[in-house]
């Protein structure tokens, strides 16, 4: 990966399940086809999805984002796809939406996975014969966008129990980028707590904060990290509402650190970080080769049997019509 690019939009790691994750992102935003980006709450999906935009070819055009989760069912299709004047009450004019306001650039739809089945099927109909109908109309308009989507959810356990519909699934899970939870790339923590720390040093009071000491380091270093890299950036944050003057001891963090039970690693960081490397490499050969398993198969110097195996284990689904 170009980390040069990552930086240009404020992405800050060298882990290597974070790098590889990174680099599909960066191949696949050459391409027009969707992409998905999945991970935990805090683990930079949004940023990503700027990068993506930042790297595609319609970098020059606009980057729209709706965040599935956040509107009422009521309103989430006038909000993506617009409304006539006079299309409902209260549409005292028209509106054309975030579809069209992404129009020739990238549409990013955050928390995908809260959105109502009712708008999922009509989210796959504008994808797939891109254009969308406002409301109160009858014309549709045609839209020529990149959709990048990102969720937080196990869309393939929503596919199985009905709450997410198996043909939109297949239609964004082309490309999908996995990004790992801080707690499986401690080795960022610390480059990542520099990173959010070099604004707040910027003043007085700040530029007398030290590093952390001893005890400190092993707090950020064994903490389990649920939210991710917000969390630490707040913490972070926290730190210097009264800054120490003199290197950052236990009692500059946050009293839930410091009592919270540190996090047992049993092994489970590591494989979880070859597996995320091993999952990318093989997406990675898929989209390369337009989802041709023999081809792929090739690329990764194993037998069909053995793709179709780690396909299933990591359940990696093939794009429609693959
Ligand atoms: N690798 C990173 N380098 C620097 N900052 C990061 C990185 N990853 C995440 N952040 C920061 O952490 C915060 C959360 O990131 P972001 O909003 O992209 O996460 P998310 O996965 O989209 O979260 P959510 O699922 O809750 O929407 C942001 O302030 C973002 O700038």
């Amino acid at each position: 990966m170009s980390f040069a690019a990552a930086a240009d939009v404020g992405l800050v790691g060298h882990n290597r399940g974070f790098g590889a994750a990174l680099e599909f992102a960066r191949k696949a935003a050459r391409h027009t086809c969707p992409l998905l980006i999945v991970g935990e709450t805090g683990t930079g999906k949004d940023q990503v999805a700027r990068l993506v935009h930042a790297l595609s070819p319609r970098a020059d055009g606009p980057f729209v984002s709706l965040n599935c989760a956040a509107l009422p069912d009521s309103l989430i299709e006038s909000e993506l796809f617009g409304y006539e004047r006079g299309a409902f009450t209260g549409a005292g004019r028209s509106y054309a939406g975030r579809f069209m306001a992404a129009d020739h650039g990238t549409l990013f739809l955050d928390e995908l996975g809260d959105l109502p089945l009712a708008s999922q099927a009509k989210l796959l109909r504008a994808i797939e014969h891109g254009e969308v109908t406002p409301l109160g109309s009858t014309r549709p308009r045609k839209v020529d966008l990149r959709i990048v989507a990102a969720t937080h959810q196990p869309l393939e356990a929503m596919v199985r129990e009905h709450r997410f519909r198996q043909d939109l699934f297949y239609r964004l899970n082309v490309a999908r980028v996995h990004l790992p939870p801080l707690r499986n790339r401690r080795d960022d923590i610390l480059e990542l707590a520099a990173h959010f720390m070099e604004p707040l040093r910027r003043t007085q009071e700040g530029a007398r904060v030290g590093w952390f000491d001893a005890s400190a380091l092993n707090r950020l270093l064994g903490h389990v990290w649920p939210g991710n890299v917000r969390e630490l950036r707040n913490v972070i944050e926290a730190i210097f509402i009264d800054p120490p003057d003199g290197p950052i001891t236990e009692r500059s963090l946050p009293s839930y650190l410091t009592h919270a039970e540190g996090w047992e690693d049993r092994g489970g960081g590591a494989a979880g970080e070859e597996e995320v490397d091993e999952r990318q490499r093989i997406l990675d050969s898929l989209c390369a080769t337009h989802w041709n398993k023999s081809a792929a198969a090739r690329k990764l110097r194993w037998s069909r049997v053995t793709l179709y195996r780690k396909m299933a284990r990591y359940e990696i689904t093939p794009a429609r019509g693959a």
